[in-house]
C-alpha cells in the first residue's frame, strides 16, 4: 500500500487554475475523504493521481517513486490503482460474475485461481447469491457493490472512489459505507473517496481533506478538523458548524478569553487578542433562564430522534444561524437565553488562519 504523497501540485484548464499548491502526504492504509463543495477540485485531483490527468505543477509520489511531474508520468495501468465511478460502467451483457472475471482475465491466473478469486471476492461484498444476473437484474446498490468488487478483485495499492454512492438512496448509502468501512479494514488497501456530503466523509475517513476552490483549507482526522477548524469555511462544513464573530480580550497557552454577555468565558483556539470566530456545534450551546451569555431567536424546530432540533438566529451577533437540541417544542420568533459551553476560537482575519495546508499525518496502521 503506498504513501501517496503530492508536492505543490496545480492544475489549470484552459488558463483557469482548479487546483492550486496541492500538499498532501497520505500515509499507508488510509481512508481519505477529499470533501469540498461542486466544482472545488475534488474529481480533478483524483483523476491526477489516477493518471487520467497529467498536473502542470508539482510532483505526485506512491512511496520514494515519482508517478507524475513535469518530466515524469507513468501510465494509469502501471499506478496500481482502482477506479469505482458514480456511474457503474459494467458490462450490460455480462453477469455479475462475468464483470468481476474480466477485471482478472489479464492477470495470469489459472482458470481454478481466478474462479477462487471471482466466488471469494463475490462473497466478501454479499453477491454470491446474485453471481448469475445481468446487471440490469440489480438494484443500483447492487450493482455499485459489482463495480466494487471488480475493483478490488485485482487487489489494487489503491482504490479510488469518485462520488461512488450520490446514485443510492439514504438507506442504502449507509450500508455501503458500512461496507466500505469493512473492506478497507479487511484488504489494508489505501482510500480515497471523493465526495462533498461532510456526513459521508465523517462516516468512513481516517483523514479529511477540505478542499475550497482548488486548495486545500485543512486536513487531519475528522476529530482534528471537528474540534479545531483551521478556518471558518473548514468550521462551518464540517459537523454542521456556525461561527459567531468574538472579541478575544486575552489569549494565553491555547486558551482564548471572550467576554460574552455580562461574562467572561475561556475557550480552547489559536486567535490573539482582538476580532475572532467562535466555532460551534450543537453540544456546545445549553438554553438557560438565568443571565446567559448571547440571546437568539427562535426561527424553526423540527423532531429528530426524540428531541427538538432548534435553529435560533442570535442577537446582534452576525448572520449565522446557531443550531442546539432542545427537549421541548418553543413557538417561533420567542427570544431565549444560551449558554456556551464549549467551542473553539479562531483569528478573524483569514490571513492569519492557524495551520499550512501541509501537513505530515502520522504512520498507524488503520486496519
Ligand atoms: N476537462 C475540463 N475542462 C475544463 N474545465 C474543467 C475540466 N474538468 C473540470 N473542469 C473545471 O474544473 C473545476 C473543478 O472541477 P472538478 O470536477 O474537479 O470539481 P469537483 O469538486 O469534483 O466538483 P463536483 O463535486 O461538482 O463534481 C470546475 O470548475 C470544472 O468546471
Amino acid at each position: 500500500m503506498p504513501r501517496v504523497q503530492t508536492r505543490a501540485i496545480g492544475k489549470s484548464f484552459a488558463g483557469t487554475p482548479v487546483l492550486q499548491d496541492i500538499d498532501l502526504d497520505l500515509p499507508q492504509g488510509a481512508f481519505l475523504a477529499l470533501l469540498g463543495p461542486s466544482g472545488c477540485g475534488k474529481t480533478t485531483l483524483l483523476r491526477l493521481i489516477a493518471g487520467l490527468e497529467l498536473p502542470d505543477a508539482g510532483e505526485l509520489r506512491f512511496d520514494d517513486r515519482v508517478i507524475a511531474a513535469p518530466d515524469v508520468f507513468v501510465a494509469p495501468e502501471a499506478r496500481d490503482l482502482g477506479m469505482v465511478f458514480q456511474s457503474y460502467a459494467l458490462w450490460p451483457s455480462m453477469t455479475v460474475r462475468g464483470n468481476v472475471d474480466f477485471a482478472l482475465k489479464t492477470q495470469r491466473l489459472s482458470r481454478a485461481d481466478r474462479q477462487a478469486r471471482v466466488d471469494q471476492m463475490l462473497a466478501s461484498v454479499g453477491l454470491a447469491h446474485l453471481a448469475e444476473r445481468r446487471p440490469h437484474e440489480l438494484s443500483g446498490g447492487q450493482r455499485q457493490r459489482v463495480a466494487l468488487a471488480r475493483s478490488l478483485v485485482l487487489r489494487p495499492a489503491l482504490l479510488l472512489l469518485d462520488e461512488p454512492l450520490a446514485n443510492l438512496d439514504a438507506h442504502l448509502r449507509h450500508r455501503m459505507l458500512a461496507e466500505f468501512r469493512r473492506l478497507h479494514a479487511a484488504t489494508g488497501t489505501t482510500f480515497v473517496l471523493v465526495t462533498h456530503d461532510q456526513d459521508e466523509a465523517m462516516a468512513v475517513a481516517t483523514h479529511i481533506a477540505v478542499m475550497e476552490a482548488g486548495r486545500i483549507q485543512q486536513v487531519g482526522a475528522p476529530e482534528d478538523l471537528y474540534r479545531r477548524p483551521a478556518s471558518p469555511m473548514v468550521a462551518r462544513f464540517i459537523g454542521h458548524g456556525a461561527t459567531l464573530p468574538v472579541q478575544v480580550t486575552a489569549a494565553r497557552d491555547g486558551q482564548c478569553t471572550l467576554r460574552m454577555g455580562d461574562a467572561d468565558l475561556s475557550l480552547p483556539g489559536t486567535a490573539a487578542p482582538g476580532p475572532g470566530w467562535l466555532c460551534l456545534h450543537r453540544e456546545d450551546l445549553r438554553l438557560t433562564t438565568g443571565p446567559a451569555h448571547l440571546r437568539a431567536e427562535i426561527l424553526s424546530q423540527s423532531f429528530q430522534h426524540g428531541r427538538y432540533l432548534t435553529h435560533v438566529l442570535p442577537q446582534g451577533a452576525g448572520v449565522d444561524l446557531l443550531s442546539l437540541s432542545l427537549d421541548r417544542a418553543l413557538p417561533p420568533q420567542t427570544v431565549i437565553g444560551l449558554d456556551v459551553t464549549g467551542g473553539w476560537v479562531i483569528p478573524r482575519d483569514g490571513a492569519a488562519a492557524p495551520q499550512p495546508s501541509t501537513v505530515t499525518l502520522p504512520e498507524r496502521s488503520y486496519a
